[in-house]
């Protein structure tokens, strides 16, 4: 995408009021979304409509290093967001293209988008604020029946070159006995630690479901429960094809990668953090098809926020 593309809606949304976050009015804007660049509309339209591509990136976002400033090391930071609520409104209204961009209650304090940045004290834990350590791959949230339907990662800096990982589900040559075995409804997925649950009681899901040509997934291996020794020789075959067909991107400064969450598993490669105000940074969305599927788990009647502990589902479960 050329970059002048969006520099008039960029620069429109640059004058709107800090709404610290909470974007419920900006999204029932229908103006919002019409001005997104066509060539961009038609892959999202594509990728809602025709499941195709399964993932996309699209480049040339107007980053301007400087005006963003520093990179957060923590939540402290009172200022980071006004200084690219423009970015994260443009990401909003791409998202609204695909679907509804959402909240969970219990991440990120309810906000619509989420900041992605190395914290020192994660750096080896499982989550997205790590850095020495691999994000192993996974479905993003996985364990919840409202998980978004597609994740968009803006980027807004990566020095360090950390590659986002990601493999496709059709690209999976498993054997039958293997597929039958994922297709069934034998495996617990806990919620990973960015959702702040303690336990969580969870039923018996299947971690690939849908049509068996073209398998929708559903799974965080790290945060799966122990099974027995002949389903984790059945994982430990799914697994190594994963790995097998992963692809490495390293997103740069503009780009917004897309990826379908019931068609893709994705993670990141390590890096080093340097914590100086200058490492990788990225805003990420969580993207759904139809929020009414979550009218049960809706925070006060909001839509668009989403408590993660309501797993009851009378509507759509993968199973
Ligand atoms: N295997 C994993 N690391 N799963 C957790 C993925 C990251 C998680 N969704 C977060 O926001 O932090
Ligand atoms: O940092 C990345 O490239 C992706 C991390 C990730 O999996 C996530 O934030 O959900
Ligand atoms: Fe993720």
């Amino acid at each position: 995408m050329d970059p002048e593309e969006v520099a008039p809606l960029l620069e429109e949304l640059r004058s709107r009021p800090f709404l610290n976050g909470r974007y419920d009015a900006f999204q029932d804007e229908p103006s919002t979304w019409t001005a997104i660049p066509e060539r961009a509309a038609r892959c999202l339209e594509s990728m809602r409509r025709r499941e195709h591509p399964v993932a996309a990136v699209i480049r040339g976002i107007p980053i301007d290093d400087e005006a963003i400033g520093a990179t957060p090391l923590d939540w402290s930071d009172p200022t980071f967001r006004q200084r690219t609520q423009h970015l994260e409104l443009l990401a909003v209204a791409f998202a609204t293209s695909l679907g509804e961009a959402f909240a969970w209650d219990r991440q990120q304090d309810g906000r619509v988008v989420h900041d992605v940045f190395p914290i020192k004290e994660h750096a080896d834990q499982q989550i997205n604020s790590a850095s020495t350590m691999r994000i192993t791959w996974h479905v993003e949230d996985a364990f919840h029946p409202h998980r978004p339907d597609y994740v968009m990662l803006l980027c807004l800096r990566n020095p360090q070159r950390a590659a986002t990982t990601f493999s496709l589900a059709d690209d999976w040559d498993l054997p039958d006995h293997v597929v039958d075995e994922l297709f069934t409804p034998q495996f617990r997925q806990l919620p990973d630690i960015s959702h702040s649950i303690d336990v969580a009681e969870t039923e018996p899901r299947a971690l690939l479901f849908g049509d068996r040509r073209h398998p929708y997934v559903c799974g965080d291996p790290y945060y799966l429960s122990p099974v027995d020794e002949r389903l984790q020789a059945v994982l430990n075959q799914w697994y190594s094809e994963v790995e097998r067909t992963m692809r490495d991107m390293v997103l740069c400064p503009g780009d917004l990668l897309i990826l379908d969450n019931y068609r893709a598993v994705h993670g990141r490669a390590p890096f080093e953090a340097l914590y100086d105000g200058r490492d990788r940074w990225l805003k990420r969305l969580c993207v759904s098809r139809d929020l009414r599927r979550s009218a049960a788990a809706w925070v006060q009647g909001n839509r668009r926020l989403l408590d993660s502990t309501a797993l009851a589902s009378t509507a759509v479960v993968n199973a």
